[in-house]
């Protein structure tokens, strides 16, 4: 028995457009949208009817940077992919895209099965996985082949974190070259890990142990040399590459100037970026802990450069880097030693909603907020146009948003698996209502209807900005 849902009277936005339109949807896939009022929207029946008056109808978020359950610093990320989706659900996100990790000496094949492991059977919405390359050799260079045929068509390496998942520049060009053959997008964790750790370990003989010294010690020229050296190794390769979690002026301005070049050079930012700065990784008594994420948060002064570069669409991604850890337990392994502070932060929640206010206080548009929040991230790693847009024979992926809702939001009332909240008390215009996932109601009307095991495994064909 077929089952048909319709959404009804909403603004439906996508990157391209805004239409008062009514949608139907049948076994998991849009079939049609009809003028609100029409005829044919009238003749439509349904199963279910959702009201969307005065919402907005908007395609669900694709999260294309995530590490649930990540292994880092000595311990895991605290959201597993059971309750890092559902918390991703709530925030109106119905795709993300993790990262499986290689460990060193390790093939890609292990790391990944590994991960398909952790996820099978347990998530509430879709995903699928980047490939973190933690050991660049000919046996992991011929897998990328294989793994990009099975649709992980993107992989992640490090210019940070020496010892851990660092690559030298061989290995970086090694891997770049291979991807300019299998069309495998490489994406980059720009800093200059090696310069990092030098001032490391100066900070911590000084006795600069606190965490504003992880933002002090990781310094925007180390973001931005980075930044231009990943963009140099690609020309050389003659390889596209996405740079993740951008977060400096100077590194915006090294992708704008690749892009001016027409090189098929892509920037990511985070909201953290966006909306946090070195004041909260200053906050007193070990609370900066809680902000302490690479790249790092920067003077306030950066956002209007990574906004900037939103709108002329020098970067084109927004995802959150979503990767939390507890205050209590975790962050505080790093007290007295900022560089034992697990990095990385809580986000996977609330990127729809800080997106909206950032419409609301008029850094984007409507059809911006969706552009970079789901179909350029689908486009990016090869889901569109069954993810990220509002169209016939896309996945019935469906937010009913409601923009003047009011909302605060805080760790008492969100639903990642972490005791704290980086935006704690910040208050937003907009909220999710109901999301759709494949036709599922997993959010009705602010109340969890949703599964483990819901979502899928989605493999990706290529990035779609190169064909
Ligand atoms: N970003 C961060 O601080 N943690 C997650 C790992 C990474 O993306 O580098
Ligand atoms: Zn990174
Ligand atoms: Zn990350």
């Amino acid at each position: 028995m077929s089952k048909r849902t319709l959404v009804r009277g909403g603004l439906v936005i996508t990157a391209a457009d805004e239409v008062h339109a009514d949608v139907l949807t049948e076994d998991g896939r849009i079939v049609a949208l009809a003028a609100n009022g029409s005829d044919v929207a009238a003749s439509w029946t349904a199963d279910r009817v959702i009201d969307a008056t005065d919402k907005y109808v908007i395609p669900g978020g694709v999260d294309g940077h995530t590490h649930m359950e990540m292994p880092f610093g000595g311990t895991f990320a605290a959201d597993t992919f059971e309750t890092g989706t559902r918390a991703a659900a709530w925030g109106g996100t119905t795709t993300i895209v993790d990262f499986a990790i290689q460990s060193p000496g390790q093939a890609l094949r292990e790391g990944l099965d590994a991960w398909y492991a952790k996820a099978d059977g347990n998530c509430a919405i879709d995903y699928g996985f980047h490939m973190i390359l933690a050991d660049v050799n000919e046996d992991s260079l011929k897998e990328m082949d294989l793994l990009v045929q099975e649709g992980i068509t993107s992989f992640k390496l490090f210019m940070a974190y020496p010892g851990v998942f660092y690559s030298d520049d061989g290995k970086i060009l090694r891997a770049m070259q291979r991807a300019s053959h299998n069309g495998g997008l490489i994406m980059m964790h720009a800093e200059n890990g090696i310069a990092i750790d030098v001032l490391v370990e100066q900070a911590l003989a000084a006795g600069r142990t606190d965490p504003r010294h992880h933002g002090e010690v990781r310094k925007v020229l180390l973001e931005a040399e980075a930044t231009h050296r990943a963009i140099q190794l690609a020309r050389v390769a003659d390889a596209p590459l996405y740079v993740v979690h951008v977060s400096a002026e100077e590194a915006v301005a090294e992708l704008a100037a690749a892009r001016d070049m027409g090189l098929p050079v892509f920037g990511e930012t985070c909201p953290q970026y966006l909306f946090l700065s070195t004041d909260n990784l200053a906050e007193p008594d070990f609370e900066g802990a809680k902000y302490v994420c690479s790249t790092p948060l920067r003077p306030r002064e950066h956002q209007s450069a990574l906004w900037r570069g939103l709108r002329t669409n020098d970067l084109q991604v927004v995802s959150t880097d979503h990767c939390p850890f507890c205050f209590n337990g975790q962050k505080e392994m790093g007290r007295g030693d900022f560089s034992k502070i697990p990095n990385g932060l809580p986000g996977v929640e609330h990127r729809m909603d800080l997106l909206h206010q950032a419409v609301v206080d008029g850094h984007i548009t409507r059809r911006r907020w969706i552009e970079i929040a789901c179909a350029s991230p689908a486009r990016m790693f090869g889901l569109y146009p069954k993810k990220g847009t509002i169209a016939p024979g896309a996945d019935a992926d469906i937010v009913i948003y409601d923009p003047h809702a009011e909302q605060t939001l805080s760790a008492r009332t969100h639903h990642m698996d972490v005791d704290y909240s980086v935006y704690e008390g910040k208050r937003i215009t907009g909220q999710v209502e109901t999301v759709l996932s494949r036709g599922e109601v997993v959010i009705d009307g602010r109340k969890y209807t949703g599964r483990p095991g819901h979502g899928s495994y989605t493999p990706r064909s290529t990035c779609q900005y190169l064909t």
